[in-house]
């Protein structure tokens, strides 16, 4: 892969537009520039876009227009291998965690690095000692050493998107997409994984871009915001800058929950850095 690209940018989104089979544009027309160890969210109501938009910066979602940079290559032009090579750099991180329930936890982690391998060694599930001891590091970081070994359909729905997490470090990501990562746990399991993500920004410098619809955690924890409205986006800006009136073009008239009042804005103004988690037993 080429080196970073000048100042910082990791990821260049220009005018990405995605027509689904001829359909009107349900993205449309949608720029973005991240940097190194930056988070942005995308927020929006449903059907906004938000998945489509993650999903064509990768292409696992076929982009009709536009361009992406990363990491200074186009990955719209890549043939299949160099995208497969291109794939290895950018993790994803699902809603539904994404993990083969039967195995445990370190094996889950582990899967992470078959973009890296043969695929032989993979279905083999060969794995080197350092490979071992990489997944079991990113167990710990995110909290879950204690669990490395039992099967992830024991754990609760924080738990696994941790593990959903340290599969993701283990492929030495530049970047992370989540899409909707905290859609289906409780707030204190949603923190546990924003302080995640934030802390693999801040110190691993993972960029990463995140679809939320909890805007209350998108103000806490983004560097910065987008959002998405009939697949245009219709904001961006720092958390500090989405006022009623921005929220009002992004969600019109929808109720939704954790509307920024002026002291969520102060707060995410001042963030806080997140505590290191502990990998005690904890049910988040
Ligand atoms: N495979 C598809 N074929 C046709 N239309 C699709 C397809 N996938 C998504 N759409 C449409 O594209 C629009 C955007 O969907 P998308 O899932 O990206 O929105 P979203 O903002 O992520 O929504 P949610 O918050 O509900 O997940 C919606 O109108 C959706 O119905």
């Amino acid at each position: 892969m080429g080196g970073i690209m000048q100042d910082d940018v990791l990821l260049r989104v220009r005018g990405l537009t995605k027509c689904y089979q001829g359909d009107e544009k349900r993205l449309d027309d949608v720029s973005l520039d991240v940097r190194k160890g930056e988070l942005v969210s995308v927020i929006g109501p449903s059907g906004a876009g938000k998945s489509t938009f993650l999903h064509s910066i990768n292409r696992l979602i076929e982009p009709t227009e536009g361009s992406v940079v990363f990491d200074g290559r186009e990955v719209t032009e890549l043939s299949r291998g160099d995208l497969r090579a291109c794939r290895r750099r950018i993790s994803m991180i699902f809603q539904h965690y994404n993990l083969v329930h039967r195995l445990t936890a370190i094996e889950n982690v582990l899967h992470g690095r078959l973009g890296y391998k043969s695929t032989i060694a993979g279905a083999l599930g060969l794995y080197s000692e350092e490979e071992k001891r990489r997944a079991f590091e990113a167990l710990e970081q995110v909290g879950m050493a204690d669990f490395a070994y039992k099967r992830v359909d024991r754990l609760s729905g924080g738990q696994m998107q941790r593990v959903g997490i340290a599969r993701a470090l283990v492929q030495d990501p530049l970047l992370m997409l989540c899409d909707e990562p905290i859609a289906s746990l409780d707030p204190k399991s949603s923190r546990t994984v924003m302080e995640r993500l934030r802390w693999a920004a801040d110190d691993l410098g993972i960029a990463c871009v995140v679809s939320l619809h909890q805007i209350d955690f998108a103000l806490e924890f983004s560097d910065r915001i987008i959002g998405l409205s009939k697949g245009r986006k219709v904001f961006e800006g720092a958390p500090a800058d989405l006022t009623d009136e921005a929220a009002r073009e992004i969600y019109g008239d929808i109720e939704i929950e954790g509307l920024p009042s002026e002291a969520q804005r102060l707060r995410a103004a001042t963030r806080i850095a997140p505590a290191p988690v502990s990998s005690s037993a904890e049910v988040a």
